[in-house]
């Protein structure tokens, strides 16, 4: 039998703990803010956006944002960052990526305060996760499909784990966060020979590639969990995911959906690492329970 994990309800859970940190703050009289970072009109980081800011909403939390346009000097985008991540009202930055390539993303990720880095990008807390460090802001959609596995009570230990992509903001630090949970982790790129092998001898397939219908029937052996990271939008404007559900859904023990699974818990992360980086920068008031 297969088990449809529903991302809605490992929202629900993780947004009581948000609710009871909001509360905790606003008898401190502390009200977090979060700013949105945009450079350029893709269509994917507008929908994460509008997404993102739609959750902030739904908490009654505050957002700004600032948008850039596409041809932005590197200069003079680079300065108002500065100015947005000295801003000591603004308590988490979320950046839309991928930057323009003549912004040095580099520079940015240097930059940011680690602080208020909520979808943990920069070196510092992305080292934080390589030496498995409690407490750390992690990338927000790698820590989504956590605690999807964990709502479900999926064990991980001694595990084969295939991630298939390996870009730094999903794939490197998912694959990471398996390692610290001792699986044995195969991550997989575009160059990978032999995908459908190698996913076949899977426990765990996270697919995480942006590329419609990249797992199919093929790539997936008898009672294997997967799970689909992809966001992509096919030609009649429809969200999809990197998985061919209905060839695949029934060989499985447990699938997300897309939407509905990862990408309906990633905003709420967002909106929980947020209560953390505020707890931060206001200590000694800490008000997150930990
Ligand atoms: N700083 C980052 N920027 C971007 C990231 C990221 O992880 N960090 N990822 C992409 C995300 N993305 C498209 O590529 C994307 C993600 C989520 C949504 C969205 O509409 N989410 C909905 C629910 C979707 C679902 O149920 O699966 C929601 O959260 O309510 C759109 C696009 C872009 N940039």
């Amino acid at each position: 039998m297969t088990t449809i994990m529903d991302g809605k309800a490992v929202a629900a859970h993780l947004s009581e703990k948000i609710k009871k940190a909001l509360s905790e703050s606003d008898k401190h009289g502390i009200s977090p803010k979060v700013a949105f970072v945009r450079v350029g009109e893709r269509s994917d980081s507008i929908s994460y956006e509008r997404a993102a800011i739609k959750r902030f909403e739904k908490f009654s939390i505050e957002t700004e944002q600032y948008h850039f346009p596409d041809d932005v000097s590197a200069r003079s985008f680079l300065s108002k960052f500065r100015e947005i991540n000295e801003d000591y009202s603004i308590n988490g930055i979320l950046l839309l990526q991928p930057l323009p390539k003549h912004i040095d993303m580099k520079r940015v990720e240097e930059l940011m305060n680690p602080i208020k880095d909520i979808d943990g990008m920069t070196p510092f807390n992305l080292g934080q996760v390589v030496t498995d460090e409690e407490n750390r802001l992690e990338p927000c959609t790698p820590a989504g499909v956590m605690e999807m596995l964990e709502f479900y009570n999926i064990s991980l230990k001694g595990k084969d784990v295939v991630v298939v992509g390996a870009s730094e903001v999903v794939g490197k630090p998912l694959s990471l966060l398996f390692m610290n949970h001792d699986a044995t982790v195969t991550t997989c790129n575009a160059y990978t020979n032999d995908l459908a092998r190698k996913c076949r001898q899977a426990d765990i397939i996270v697919s995480a590639a942006g590329v419609i219908n990249l797992i199919g029937a093929d790539h997936v052996k008898e009672g294997a969990v997967v799970v689909d990271v992809g966001i992509n939008f096919n030609d009649a404007g429809k969200m999809v995911g990197d998985v061919d559900y209905d060839a695949v859904r029934d060989k499985t023990s447990y699938i997300t959906p897309v939407p509905g699974g990862v990408g309906a818990i990633t905003t709420t992360v967002l909106a929980y690492h947020l209560m953390m980086a505020t707890d931060y920068q206001k200590e000694p008031v800490l008000f997150l329970e930990r």
